[in-house]
C-alpha cells in the first residue's frame, strides 16, 4: 500500500510538472499566434502594395508574376503556420486535462532503459530534445497495445527494434489528477476496459485509444496491401477500429494525406452524426462521410425519387402484393456481377443500335428531333467509343443552338420580352453590354441599337437553360436506354421471370422512382454512355457495414476511386438488407481481388458476457464468438397471453430499466408499422421519441425505432417488443433479429405472445430468465 502510494505521488508530481510546462508552452504559442494573426491581416491588406506590378514589357510580366507568386507563398505559409499553432493550442488544452493514459518501460537490446508515456498527442521537453509524451500512433507506442511485460518489439521505418518491456502502467487522469492507476499483466488492463465498457451508452461514439486491443491494433496500423477486409462479430469494435485507423493514417502520412482525401461510406445519416466526434476528440479533422444514397442522389440531379435501402427492406418485410417474388428475385440478380457483365454486353450492342435520345425543344418548338440525333450518332465513326461520340453529338447540338440563336434574334418575341424587362435585368444587361464595349453613353440614346442589343441579351438568356441541359447531356434518354435492358435478348442466362422483373422496374421508372436495386446499375450504365466519373483525389475509402453492399455496388465504388486503398468492415451475420439474399456478402466475395488482407475480430466488447452468450446462439457459427468478460444480468424473455398484457409487460420493463438508471433505452421494432403501434400505446405514460427517418439523430432517453435504423449503434438497454413466432419466423429475418439483440450493452428484454420465435427456441434456457 505504502509503495503504491509513493508511486502514485511520484507519478502525480510528474504530471504536475508536465501541466506546468504545457501552460508555459501554450502561453508562448498564444502570443506568437496573436502576432502571426496580425501579420496575416497586414499581409492580406497590403498584398498589392508589396508586389511590383508592371505588365508593359514581357520581361516585366514575368517579374510581376514572380513577385505575386512570392507574396502569395508567403501568405499561405503564414496561414499554414497559423493553422498549425491553432491545432497545437487545442492539443495543449486536451493534454492539460489528461496528458497521457499509459506508460511503458522498455530496454532496447544492448541499450538503456527508456520510460515512454503515451497520450493522444506528443509533447517535447523545454529544450525540444526529448519526448515527454509520445503520440499513441508513434511506432514505439504500438508495444503498449501489442505486448504484455516481457520480450517486446516494434517496427520503425528503419527496421525492427527488439528488447524487454518491464512495466506497463495505465492511468486515468481527469483535470490533471490521477483517478486510477493500474500496472497491467497479460492483456491491456482488463480493469480499465471493464470500467470503460461498464459506462452508459453515449449519443456520440468515443475514441478507444487507451484500450485498443491487440487484434484491433493490427487493423489500425495495417499498411501493406491495397485492400483490407475485416469480418468482425457484432460489437467487436469494427467501427471504433476504423475511426482509429483513419486517425492513424492521418498521422502516419501527415505530409501527404489530408482528412478530405479519406472517405467513409456510412450506412445512414444517424450513423454519420454518431461517429462524427471521434476524430476531433483525437485532434484530427473529420474525414469525408457519405451514404451511398447521398452519392447517387447527387449524381442523378433529382431526376428520380430514389428508394432508400431501408424503404426497400420495409417493402420486403411488409409486402404481400402480387409480383413481390419477382421483385425479390430481381433484387438478388441485380446485386450480382453477372448483371454488370450483362450491362457491358448491352453497351456493346448500343454502339451498333438501340440508343435513345430526346427531342430538343425551344419555346415549345422542336429544334432537333430525337431520330435526327440518333442518325447523327450512328453515322459517326464506329471505332469511336460511346462517350466520345456523345461528346461529338454535344458539340453538334451546341452548334445547332448557335444557329437557332441567330434566327431567333430577328423574331418578335425577344423585342416584346425586352420591353418587359424589369429594371434590374435591364441595368444588368446594360452593364454587360458596356463591359463588352458594344455600347457607350453617347450611343445609348440610339434607340434602335439599344433595342437590337437588348434582344440579343434576351435571346442569349432564354437559351442558357437549353445550352446547360445539352452540356449536361440531358439529350440522352437514359431512362429509355435503361428500360431497353429488359427488352434486349442478349446471350445471357436471365432469371426465369426476367420479364416480370422488368415490368416492376419499368413501372417505377415511369413514375420517376428508381428502386434501390436499380440505382447502381443505372449509374453504371450512365457512366458507360457518358464517360466514367472517377475521383482520383481520394486516397483511402472505408466502407462500414460492408456486408450490406452488393458485389455490383462494391465494384462500382472501386472503379470510382481508382487511386484509393480500401478498408471494408462488416459482419456477415448482420447482412440485413435485401441486396445480398443468400449469396456470400462482399466480405466473403472480395476474395476475387488481388492484394487483399483479411482479418477477423471474434471478441465482442459491446455487450455483457450473458448477452453475448445468449445472442451468439441465434446465428450459425455463433459458438466462435467470444465474449469480453464483463458481468451482467441474464437476458429476460417475457411471455404475455394477450396484446394488452404484452404492452403492460413492455411498460413494466421500461419502468424497471429507468429505475435502474439505464439512460438510453431502445425499443426496436421489426417494421415502421410495429413501431408506430408501440409509440401510440406508450405515448400517454412515456412520450417516447419515435425515430423513423435516417436523418434523425439519437439522444439519451426512451426511443422507439425500426431495427434497420439502429445499425451500427448501441443502447444501454434494448427491448424487443414482439419476438413471437408469428412475427419473426422467416429464416431470412434471422440476421435482422440478431442485429436487434446485439445492440444491447447492459440489458436485453424480449417480449412475445403465444409461441416464441424459432430463433429463440434453440437457445438453452439457462442462458436467459
Ligand atoms: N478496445 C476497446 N476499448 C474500449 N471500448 C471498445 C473497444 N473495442 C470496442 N469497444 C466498444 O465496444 C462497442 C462496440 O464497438 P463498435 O461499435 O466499434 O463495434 P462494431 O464491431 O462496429 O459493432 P456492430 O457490428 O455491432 O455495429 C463500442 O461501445 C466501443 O466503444
Amino acid at each position: 500500500m505504502e509503495k503504491k502510494t509513493s508511486i502514485w505521488k511520484l507519478e502525480q508530481s510528474r504530471i504536475d510538472n508536465i501541466i506546468e510546462l504545457i501552460r508555459t508552452k501554450r502561453t508562448g504559442l498564444e502570443e506568437n499566434t496573436g502576432q502571426l494573426k496580425e501579420n496575416i491581416i497586414d499581409l492580406r491588406k497590403n498584398f498589392w502594395e508589396d508586389v511590383t506590378v508592371n505588365i508593359d514589357e514581357p520581361d516585366e510580366v514575368i517579374e510581376t508574376y514572380a513577385s505575386i507568386k512570392q507574396q502569395a507563398e508567403l501568405l499561405s505559409e503564414r496561414e499554414r503556420s497559423h493553422g498549425q499553432f491553432y491545432k497545437s493550442i487545442k492539443l495543449y488544452n486536451r493534454l492539460e486535462d489528461s496528458p497521457y493514459f499509459a506508460r511503458i518501460d522498455f530496454t532496447e537490446d544492448g541499450g538503456k532503459k527508456e520510460t515512454v508515456y503515451i497520450g493522444i498527442g506528443s509533447l517535447m521537453d523545454k529544450k525540444e530534445d526529448d519526448f515527454l509524451i509520445y503520440d499513441w500512433r508513434a511506432p514505439i507506442s504500438s508495444m503498449y497495445y501489442d505486448y504484455s511485460p516481457g520480450a517486446a518489439e516494434y517496427e520503425t521505418p528503419e527496421g525492427k527494434i527488439k528488447g524487454e518491456m518491464d512495466l506497463k502502467r495505465q492511468f486515468l487522469i481527469r483535470k490533471g489528477k490521477i483517478t486510477g492507476l493500474f500496472d497491467t499483466g497479460i492483456t491491456i488492463g482488463d480493469t480499465l476496459l471493464q470500467q470503460v465498457l461498464g459506462g452508459n451508452a453515449s449519443s456520440q461514439m468515443k475514441s478507444i485509444v487507451a484500450t485498443i486491443q491487440k487484434e484491433q491494433n493490427r487493423i489500425i496500423r495495417y499498411e501493406k496491401d491495397k485492400m483490407l477486409v475485416v469480418q468482425g462479430v457484432a460489437g467487436s469494435g469494427k467501427t471504433s477500429a476504423a475511426m482509429q485507423r483513419i486517425a492513424y493514417l492521418l498521422y502516419r502520412y501527415r505530409k501527404t494525406i489530408r482528412a478530405d482525401q479519406v472517405l467513409l461510406f456510412s450506412p445512414n445519416q444517424m450513423f454519420i452524426s454518431y461517429v462524427s466526434s471521434v476524430l476531433p476528440e483525437l485532434g484530427e479533422e473529420n474525414m469525408r462521410q457519405n451514404t451511398f444514397q447521398e452519392y447517387a442522389a447527387q449524381r442523378l440531379d433529382d431526376e428520380y425519387k430514389l428508394e432508400t435501402p431501408f424503404e426497400q427492406l420495409e417493402y420486403l418485410l411488409t409486402s404481400r402484393e402480387d409480383g413481390a417474388d419477382a421483385r425479390i428475385d430481381g433484387i438478388h440478380f441485380k446485386a450480382g456481377l453477372e448483371f454488370k457483365h450483362l450491362i457491358d454486353e448491352y453497351v456493346k450492342e448500343l454502339a451498333k443500335k438501340g440508343m435513345h435520345f430526346r427531342n430538343i425543344k425551344f419555346r415549345g418548338e422542336r429544334i432537333v428531333a430525337a431520330n435526327e440525333i440518333n442518325n447523327y450518332f450512328y453515322q459517326l465513326d464506329a471505332a469511336m467509343s460511346i462517350p466520345n461520340k456523345i461528346e461529338q453529338v454535344m458539340e453538334w447540338l451546341l452548334e445547332k443552338v448557335k444557329e437557332l440563336e441567330k434566327r431567333e434574334i430577328d423574331k418578335d418575341w425577344p423585342v416584346e420580352e425586352a420591353a418587359f424587362m424589369d429594371k434590374k435585368d435591364y441595368l444588368d444587361a446594360y452593364k454587360s453590354l458596356q463591359k463588352n464595349q458594344q455600347f457607350n453613353e453617347e450611343t445609348f440614346d440610339d434607340y434602335q441599337r439599344e433595342e437590337e442589343l437588348l434582344t440579343r441579351v434576351v435571346v442569349e438568356r432564354s437559351l442558357r437553360p437549353l445550352r446547360k441541359k445539352i452540356k449536361k447531356l440531358k439529350f440522352i434518354h437514359l431512362r429509355k436506354i435503361y428500360q431497353g435492358l429488359y427488352e434486349h435478348d442478349l446471350p445471357f442466362s436471365y432469371p426465369d421471370n426476367w420479364k416480370q422483373i422488368g415490368e416492376k422496374s419499368i413501372a417505377a421508372l415511369q413514375s420517376n422512382i428508381l428502386y434501390a436495386e436499380d440505382i447502381t446499375p443505372y449509374l453504371y450504365l450512365q457512366d458507360q454512355i457518358e464517360g466514367r466519373k472517377i475521383n482520383p483525389v481520394i486516397q483511402y475509402v472505408f466502407i462500414d457495414e460492408a456486408q450490406d453492399y452488393s458485389p455490383f455496388q462494391f465494384e462500382f465504388i472501386r472503379q470510382l476511386f481508382p487511386n484509393a486503398h480500401f478498408t471494408l468492415l462488416g459482419d456477415y451475420n448482420q447482412a440485413i438488407l435485401a441486396n445480398v439474399g443468400e449469396s456470400p456478402t462482399i466480405l466473403e466475395a472480395a476474395g476475387g481481388y488481388e492484394h487483399v488482407e483479411r482479418m477477423k475480430l471474434m471478441r465482442s466488447y459491446r455487450s455483457t458476457k450473458p448477452i453475448v452468450e445468449f445472442t451468439s446462439r441465434i446465428v450459425p457459427g455463433g459458438h466462435e464468438i467470444e465474449a469480453f468478460n464483463r458481468d451482467g444480468t441474464l437476458p429476460r424473455i417475457h411471455l404475455a397471453d394477450s396484446e394488452p398484457s404484452q404492452f403492460d409487460q413492455i411498460k413494466t420493463t421500461i419502468r424497471e430499466r429507468q429505475q435502474e438508471g439505464q439512460e438510453t433505452i431502445a425499443i426496436l421494432g421489426r417494421t415502421k408499422e410495429e413501431c408506430q403501434h408501440i409509440v401510440s400505446s406508450l405515448q400517454d405514460e412515456f412520450s417516447p421519441r419515435y425515430i423513423y427517418k435516417e436523418s434523425q439523430t439519437f439522444e439519451k432517453g426512451l426511443m422507439v425505432l425500426p431495427v434497420y435504423l439502429a445499425k451500427g449503434i448501441e443502447f444501454d438497454s434494448v427491448i424487443i417488443p414482439d419476438a413471437s413466432a408469428a412475427t419473426y419466423y422467416r429464416e431470412n429475418e434471422r440476421k435482422l433479429f440478431y442485429t436487434a439483440c446485439t445492440r444491447a450493452m447492459h440489458e436485453l428484454d424480449i417480449c412475445y405472445r403465444g409461441e416464441m420465435s424459432p430463433f429463440l427456441k434453440q437457445i438453452p434456457s439457462e442462458l436467459y430468465e
